[in-house]
Order: structure tokens, then sequence, then C-alpha cells
């Protein structure tokens, strides 16, 4: 699913109108009925609804109208027309809200009287859209703090009323609102996908109103949200005559003496995602653990005792994934940077792998084209320079995946796929459950897999981090995600990638044929 810009958004309704020869009402109404249809859903009477001078009041307005039509509904709206004017649409509403009997409704054109909000209510927050232009302040400032201190439910329609569509480093934190649900309509918005505001969005839905997806036009997007249909695309059938050597040989370098974990988490991962053959090279005192912990594992020991030292041919593997548990001594870190330069395949790199980078930033530069770096936020803020946030946090990881030809995974809650061609892709999988101690490894042993089995770098990013965040969701089900651990998403990833594999599903379609293997 494309995500477009704020200034592109009015360029895609204009193509929907001309492509399904309808009038933009009746998009707003469509829009309406979805809003409405999720509001009805929820076990409340009450809905104060809130509607602004644009497109996002008319919303609201023609929600108010279709939820007056239940039976049993108690509906007031109020709408606030104390600038220059309304659009169109809000004001084609308004009139056709004007005569419905059965709902209270006020024009504020001057002074406004709040009502008493109590926990049985809904507000519904029309108040802006898409077409916020600058932080609220004065009346709608304090409007939204009337909403954020009432015990009432709020749903926002398309966006919480103050947040900017991309940027709001600029914006008035506390003039935004603070939302139970937003309902956004079409397709997600770029800041209803970063951490930092989630406390505004709450629970994100998208409504699919039937947008153009703007190929008529020639519009275009650098920015796509990863759903399950793109997956299918990604994932290929495996070879049914391949044999071990087909399925590629994944090299991985992780751990210290101490930190053995980090390398079973990240190989368990790697063996369960479709790979030939995995070796790890670790340090000698990992040895037994190792052994026992995973028995399909190759070992390929370093000389020393309890770090990594030294540095090793790459040209019998089919990708790397490097820093694990790999500790940052200095040693290890002259070891790592000479592993990567000389580094000719596939190679991903994490954890510590990212601290040494931190440590010495020049060595950036030294790092092959295509690597794949896997940083949450705070690993960004270490090995970037300038990111406060997560909006600044994404544009940095995007300036350095074009600058320097990596595709960069910054991982969160929606976790964002950079490439070097300028791209950015949004996972849809996961949850809170995952943000736990060896999560990242595990992704990391998937991602080295696909690579191996010579997925390009952007299909290994989005099919990786996709399947880590099913597998986990699958997990979170049966475990329930405060006790999830690292552990349990491995254990899921068979079935993740049976959800996904159209071959694994197949079943006879009677018990007359016979499917051979
Ligand atoms: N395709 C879709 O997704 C559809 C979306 N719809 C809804 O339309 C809105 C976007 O509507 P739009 O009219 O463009 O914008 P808004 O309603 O959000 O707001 C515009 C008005 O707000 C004024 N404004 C902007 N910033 C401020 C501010 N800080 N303080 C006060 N007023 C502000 C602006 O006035 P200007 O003079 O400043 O331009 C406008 O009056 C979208 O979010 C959906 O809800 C369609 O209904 C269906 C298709
Ligand atoms: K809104």
């Amino acid at each position: 699913m494309k995500i477009f810009s704020q200034q592109q958004l009015p360029d895609i309704d204009a193509a929907t109108i001309q492509e399904q020869n309808i009038k933009s009402i009746d998009l707003m109404e469509r829009a309406a009925q979805y809003v409405s249809l999720y509001l009805s859903s929820l076990s409340y009477s009450r809905y104060v609804i809130f509607a602004g001078p644009g497109n996002n009041g008319g919303d609201a307005l023609a929600v108010a109208r279709l939820l007056a039509a239940k039976e049993g509904n108690n509906i007031t709206a109020y709408l606030f027309n104390i600038g220059k004017g309304l659009s169109s649409n809000c004001e084609a509403n308004r009139n056709r809200l004007a005569e419905c009997p059965n709902v209270s409704f006020t024009e504020i054109t001057e002074k406004f009287e709040p009502p008493q909000l109590s926990e049985d209510a809904v507000i519904v927050d029309g108040l802006f859209g898409t077409g916020l232009n600058k932080p609220l302040n004065g009346g709608f400032g304090a409007l939204v703090q009337f909403f954020n201190a009432s015990p009432a439910h709020i749903v926002s329609i398309d966006m919480p009323s103050g947040l900017m569509c991309e940027n709001n480093a600029q914006n008035v934190r506390n003039h935004i609102v603070r939302a139970n649900t937003t309902i956004t309509l079409g397709a997600p918005k770029i800041a209803q996908l970063m951490a930092d505001n989630h406390e505004f969005v709450g629970k994100l839905i998208v409504a699919d109103i039937g947008l153009s997806d703007g190929k008529s036009k020639g519009l275009d997007s650098n920015y796509e949200f990863t759903d399950k249909e793109d997956i299918k695309n990604i994932i290929r059938e495996r070879d049914s005559f391949g044999h071990k050597g087909s399925f590629g040989h994944s090299l991985l370098i992780a751990s210290t003496y101490g930190m053995a974990g980090a390398a079973i988490l990240a190989t368990r991962a790697c063996l369960r995602s479709g790979v030939g053959k995995v070796t790890v090279r670790t340090p000698h005192r990992n040895n037994n653990i190792l052994q026992i912990a995973i028995p399909e594992a190759v070992l390929n020991l370093d000389s020393h005792e309890k770090h990594f030292s030294s540095p090793i041919n790459t040209d019998d593997y089919n990708a790397l994934a490097i820093g694990p548990g790999l500790g940052t001594s200095h040693d290890t870190a002259v070891a790592f940077i000479e592993q990567v330069r000389r580094t000719r395949i596939p190679l991903v790199i994490d954890a510590d792998g990212l601290n040494i980078l931190a440590d010495h930033k020049g060595w950036i530069q030294q790092i092959p084209s295509d690597t794949i770096l896997t940083p949450h936020f705070r690993e960004m803020q270490r090995i970037g320079s300038h990111c406060t946030d997560s909006y600044s946090a994404l544009t940095e990881a995007q300036e350095m995946a074009v600058k320097h030809s990596f595709f960069i995974i910054l991982k969160g809650h929606f976790t964002a796929i950079c490439t070097p061609e300028g791209k950015t892709f949004f996972n849809s999988t996961g949850n809170s459950g995952m943000a736990t101690a060896g999560s990242g490894d595990v992704l990391t042993g998937i991602i080295c897999a696909l690579l191996a089995q010579k997925y390009t770098q952007t299909e290994a990013c989005r099919l990786g981090v996709y399947i880590h965040g099913l597998a986990g969701d699958i997990a979170a089900n049966k475990l329930g995600e405060t006790s999830l651990i690292a552990s349990d998403i491995i254990e899921a990833i068979p079935e993740a990638f049976l959800q996904l594999s159209a071959k694994d599903a197949e079943k006879a379609p009677s018990p007359d044929f016979l499917i051979l293997k």
C-alpha cells in the first residue's frame, strides 16, 4: 500500500473522483459511512461531535447525520465557523445536518460553552485533518486541552487534530488531541507511524475508502506500507529438487564468552528461515554451549578464548551477519572492521557491530555498498548525528541509506526499511511484546538466511521484518505480549512461513486427487 505525502493527498482525491466519476462530496459520504460504522460498533450511546471548518469538519457533520439515523443514539454536534468560512463540502453537510431532526446542532461563530463530558460519551474529533498547516493555538488549542482533560473516549477522524502529517518537531504537543482511536482514510500518514506520536494517535485503524493508487495521474510515492499481499509477491516457493547447497550457507559472527545466547538465538532463527546450512564463528569458550544448544550448526572457532579477534575468508558463504553479542573491545573492533572491509557477500550488521561503528564513526565510509544495518532508535542516535525524535531518526536513516548505499532497518513499532534508492517501507506486523532481549538477534538471523537464499536486499529486509513481526504476533496470541521472550518468536517462525506459503497450505480438493510432493 502506497503512502502519499500531505502535498499529494488533494491530487489523489482528484484522481479518485475522476476515475470513479463521482463528486467530492460522495467521497466524503463514503468516509463518513466507514467512521459511523465503526462508532456504532462501540458500546456508547452518547456521541459529541466537533467539526472544524474544512473537509475534516465536513466528514464529522456527515458522521453526525449517519449516526442520528440509528435509533437510540444521543447526538450533539458543534461546528466551529469562526474564521474565513467553511469549505464547500463542509457547508453542504452543515445544511444536510440542519434538516436532521434528532441531532442537537450548534454552529459556533463566537463564544463556545463547553458541554459536560462524562466517561460514557464519545468525542468525535473532526476539527482538523490533513489540511492543518500550522500548530493549533488560541481557542482551538484550548478546545483540544478540554478534550484531553475530559474522561470521554476520543475517536479522531483521519488525524488527531493538531498533528501534522509528517514533521512534528516544531509542534505544540499539548495542543494535539490524544485520541483513543484514529480512523485514518485511505492509507496511514507518516506521522501516525512514528513512535513518539502514539500518545496522540492511539489505536490506528485504516478505512479503505477506495482511493485511486495515483497511477492515472502518474503519482508515485517513496513510502509504502508492507502488507500481506506485498509479502506474498516476494516470498518464493522452495525448489522441490533443491538440496542443502541450493538454499545457501549463512555465516554468523557473534558472541563474546558470556553472551553466547545472542549467537544461539540468531543461529536458530536463521536455521528456521529456510537456509541450507549455518556456520557460526565464535570464541573458543563458546564451543560446548553452542554445540549442545544447536546441533544443526557448524562451528568455526576463533583462536581467542573469549572474543572475536580475527577475520576469516567469506568466499565459501552466501551471506554474513555480524554483531549479535560480539562485544566492543579494541581487539574485536579492529577485527570487525577488517572483516567488514574484506567481505564481498551480502552483509548484515547488527547490535555490537553498530556500537563499534558508533565508537568509530569514520569507519562507516569503509562499509561495502548494499550492507544492511539494523539499528533501533537509540542505536540510530549513536551512529547518526542529529536524531532527536522518531521523524528526525527516520530522516537521518533515509539520508544515510542514500549517501552510503545502505539498507537501514530502523526498528520500532512500525519498523521502517530505508533503501539506497530513497524508498521507505513501513512494516505492518509485530507487537510490543517483541521489545525484549534477543528479539533483534532473531531478526538478524532471519535476514541472513534470506540473503543466503538469494533474496535481494530489499526483499530480504521486507520479508525478514514481516516474518519476524508475524512470528511475534503468533507467539503473542498464544502467550500474551507481557511474557513473550525471543525464543518464543523463533518457535513461531514455522507457523509464520506456513501462513504465507501457498504451497505449504495447498490441500487436495477431494479424495479423488492425490498431490504428489
Ligand atoms: N482522500 C481523503 O482522504 C479524503 C479526506 N477527506 C477529509 O478531508 C480532510 C482534509 O480536508 P481539508 O479541507 O483539506 O483540511 P482540514 O479539514 O484538515 O482543515 C482545513 C481548514 O483548517 C484551516 N487551518 C489549517 N491549519 C489551521 C490552524 N493551525 N488553525 C486554525 N485553522 C487552521 C484551514 O484554513 P487556512 O486558511 O489556514 O488554509 C482550512 O480552513 C481529511 O483530513 C479528511 O478528513 C474527505 O472528506 C474525503 C476524502
Ligand atoms: K481530526
